[in-house]
């Protein structure tokens, strides 16, 4: 993930992090829950901060990498982070671009955007993140929508059943969807 132009080391703190699973809790007391760190992350960590420390940055500027910071942001790309799937082709088309990008599995990668990761989620979205030509996230409305009116985009494969759709958004992202889709049953 990259953060462009001057950014402090708590920007990330404002975005939602992801409900630890119970695996990933450990108990330290009656009351507190602490993230129990995998190997693979530690090993990850180590790595990122040899990498830094071999270079020509002062201990004081990094001083911002512990493990703390590097799971809280591992727990907040964990549900921010788009796929970015580059659509080309006429405006007025971009669905079908789209749909073909997803297909032919054209993702350039992924990468979390601040403003959008304020997005909720519905099965029946009334806005659409994509990517033209380049990695800048555009929000198209898909619908009118009134003033004062949530935006909320689709995290999922909306044409899945709502089983599906319910197992899905509970398992990447911890919530239990509520939107006027799933309580009709649709
Ligand atoms: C990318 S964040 C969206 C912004 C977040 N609500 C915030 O206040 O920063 C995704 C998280 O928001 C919550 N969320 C998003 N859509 C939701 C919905 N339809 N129902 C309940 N929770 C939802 C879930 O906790 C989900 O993991």
């Amino acid at each position: 993930m990259v953060i462009s132009g001057v950014a402090s080391a708590d920007s990330l703190d404002i975005l939602q992090p992801a409900l630890l699973s119970p695996e990933m809790m450990v108990q330290v007391c009656d009351f507190y829950f602490m993230l129990a760190v995998t190997s693979q992350m530690q090993e990850e960590f180590v790595l990122l901060r040899g990498a830094l420390e071999d270079t020509d940055i002062t201990d004081e500027q990094i001083a911002f990498l512990t493990m703390q910071w590097y799971t809280g942001v591992l727990a907040r790309i964990r549900i921010n982070a788009f796929r970015v799937e580059l659509a080309t082709g006429l405006y007025t088309d971009l669905f079908a671009s789209a749909a073909a990008s997803v297909e032919a599995e054209a993702a350039v990668g992924n990468a979390v955007y601040m403003l959008p990761s304020f997005y909720n989620h519905d099965c029946d979205p009334n806005a659409h993140i994509l990517w033209i030509e380049n990695v800048d996230a555009r929000l198209k409305a898909l619908r009118d929508i009134e003033a004062g009116e949530e935006l909320r985009i689709c995290y999922i494969d909306a044409s899945m059943g709502r089983d599906a759709r319910q197992a899905i958004l509970s398992k990447g992202f911890g919530f239990q969807c509520r939107c006027h889709r799933c309580l009709s049953n649709e």
